[in-house]
């Protein structure tokens, strides 16, 4: 297993070891013991799975006050993702960084309590399956607006392609978004 830092503190993304053979490959989708030796918490609550067409842009999402640490990977197709600094007493606070995962890859992306999370599908068919550190809460739930100028996200989808739920499409320019402290 390999650990790459980001341009964010604390977000971190996890190669994990591919083991090959003349049938295919395996490897473990997650190992309690390994990922806390990166400092990854060892309480999970839920795992997740999205399916998404091409050019969907899914976020920029987080919970407040009942926050999630997310543990996220591909499972088909590949995504652009995209995690954002929330914290207001940061030094990159507004500040994103963006990872490819996919398939192919196979890479995963550690996104601790604090930060932001959308990702854009570059291709069809995205299987999208994380693990979160809390429950999801419907009224602790937030909304970052995806196309906000002051973020400057390239998407890799063009804005008059994007498929974005209502939600989503009426996000909050992080200006006027409650964060955290
Ligand atoms: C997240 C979630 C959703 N739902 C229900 C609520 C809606 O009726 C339906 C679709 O929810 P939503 O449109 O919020 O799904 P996404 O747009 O994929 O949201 C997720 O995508 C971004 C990228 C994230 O990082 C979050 O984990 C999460 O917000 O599933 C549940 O029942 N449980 C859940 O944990």
């Amino acid at each position: 297993m390999n650990v790459i830092e980001t341009s964010l503190p604390g977000v971190i993304v996890i190669e994990p070891r591919v083991f090959r053979d003349d049938r295919g490959y395996f490897f473990e989708t997650f190992n309690l013991a390994k990922i806390v030796e990166f400092g990854l918490p060892n309480q999970w609550k839920q795992d997740n799975f999205s399916v998404s067409k091409k050019n969907v842009i899914r976020g920029i999402h987080y919970q407040i006050g009942e926050p999630q640490g997310k543990l996220v990977r591909v499972a088909s197709g590949a995504v652009l993702d995209v995690i954002v600094d929330l914290r207001k007493s940061s030094p990159t606070f507004g500040k994103h960084t963006t990872v490819e995962l996919s398939a192919d890859n196979l890479r995963m992306v550690w996104i601790p309590v604090g930060f932001g999370h959308g990702f854009a599908a570059l291709t069809d068919n995205v299987g999208l399956s994380y693990k979160v550190t809390d429950y999801y809460s419907p009224k602790a739930e937030r909304t970052v607006l995806w196309n906000d100028p002051a973020l400057e996200i390239d998407w890799h989808v063009g804005p008059e392609d994007a498929i974005l739920s209502v939600k989503d499409q009426a996000g909050l320019r992080l200006a006027d978004a409650e964060v955290f402290d």
